[in-house]
């Protein structure tokens, strides 16, 4: 018996997973170090046997967080040695279709991708040192986010750019496959119904994104080539006109400032001014948050039509991650007005976090995503 890590480093925070191999990976303890920087704390979510801890680890980087999730999952393991680590990778570019062990060449590839995700790439990687040094016997595999839009048509894999950018690899990747990945399974196995039919999953986290599946497959995402387009999302603007880009580059704007402004400085923080953090908009009374809010939802409004557009109706909407799992009012906000689509929200439902929450023609569904899970079950299927 062995056990395994997952890791999943993220812009602010590094989720972890430890797991018993097997077919089906058994769960031992989730948890993530977040808040990043100078105030950094671990959390061990509860199990059936324990209590959430968190333990304030004071200032962390990126690497100091792995270090201290390698050191409170040794009690964890209770002395199983680890046979594999499996970490997301938010970047595959067009060459990694599906998950791979990350040997020295594939790094090396990977590091190519660093400048279209460097909110995340780094740190991936990162984590991948870390845990090479902790587990050297350890397999290492990446799992990609990218991986599940591989398939995408390319009237929505490409941009009106010259063809040469196409061929160059400038193309619409779309990112959170392993939630999607994880989204559509879960249907599969719930509702196989519903799974071969159109679905929009809206995945609101911190990063934000929707994609439209039909039977099972991406054929569109709203994010593209970076983790930047489509939705606002917690510091991210979102869609943007690039002659914005170009005017703030006229302006005197530098590259790595402009960066800064897009991926750290807009979306709810930036048009809010107040707080990244939905939890905090929705319970301000400034005028700022709710405009904020508006922006979002009305964002995800509107995704939603050109989806259903592009899917030629819709059977089911599913909303995952911290927001579209826990904050009820905006998926009320977002489902308003959308009878046309079948959409009508059970306001009971809603508010007590039931799996469906709809009495319309097209179901309405809540499914907690689990990135980690994705990671452990293609992991323990290449150490197997
Ligand atoms: N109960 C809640 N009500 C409203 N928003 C919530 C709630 N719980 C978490 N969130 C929001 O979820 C977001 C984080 O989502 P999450 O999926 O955990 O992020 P990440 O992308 O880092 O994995 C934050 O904006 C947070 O405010
Ligand atoms: C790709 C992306 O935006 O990821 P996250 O939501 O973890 O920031
Ligand atoms: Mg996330």
């Amino acid at each position: 018996m062995s056990g395994i890590l997952t890791l999943n480093a993220g812009s602010s925070s590094i989720k972890f997973g430890v797991y018993l191999a097997a077919h089906e990976p058994e769960l031992l303890q989730l948890g993530q170090v977040e808040n990043l920087g100078p105030v950094a704390r671990l959390i061990l979510d509860a199990t059936d046997s324990s209590e959430e801890q968190v333990i304030e680890i004071g200032p962390a980087d990126h690497a100091a967080g792995v270090r201290a999730i390698l050191k409170a999952i040794i009690p964890v393991l209770k002395g199983l040695p680890v046979s594999g680590v499996g970490h997301r990778i938010v970047h595959g570019g067009k060459t990694f279709v599906g998950p791979v062990e990350l040997t020295e060449e594939v790094l090396r590839q990977l590091e190519a991708f660093v400048p279209l995700a460097p909110l995340h790439q780094p740190h991936n990687i990162a984590a991948v040192r870390a845990a090479q040094d902790a587990f050297p016997e350890a397999l290492q595999i990446g799992c990609f986010d990218t991986s599940f839009h591989q398939g995408h048509p390319f009237v929505n894999d490409a941009f009106a750019l010259p063809r040469r950018f196409y061929e160059k690899g400038v193309r619409r990747y779309g990112f959170h496959g392993l939630s999607y990945d994880y989204v559509t399974g879960k249907l599969q196995n719930d509702y196989p119904e519903l799974a071969k039919g159109r679905v929009v999953i809206a995945h609101l986290g911190n990063g934000a994104s929707m994609c439209a599946v039909k039977d099972g497959q991406s054929i569109g995402s709203t994010m593209g080539f970076s983790a930047l387009d489509g939705l606002p999302m917690g510091t991210r603007c979102g869609q943007l006109d690039p002659g914005v880009l170009l005017y703030l580059m006229e302006q005197g704007h530098g590259v790595e400032a402009i960066t800064h402004i897009l991926y750290k400085k807009s979306g709810l923080l930036g048009l809010s001014e107040i707080s990244h953090d939905m939890r905090t908009l929705l319970a301000s009374e400034d005028p700022r948050a709710k405009e904020a809010i508006d922006y979002y939802v009305f964002r995800i409004r509107r995704e939603l039509g050109a989806m259903a557009a592009i899917l030629g109706g819709l059977d089911a909407l599913v909303f995952c991650g911290g927001i579209g799992e826990h904050a009820a009012p905006i998926r009320a906000q977002v489902l308003d007005g959308m009878e046309f689509l079948g959409l009508v929200l059970n306001v009971e439902a809603n508010d007590s976090s039931s799996m469906v929450i709809s009495e319309g023609d097209t179901p309405v569904l809540v499914i907690p995503t689990d990135e980690e899970r994705v990671i452990a079950r293609a992991l323990c299927a290449a150490l197997s």
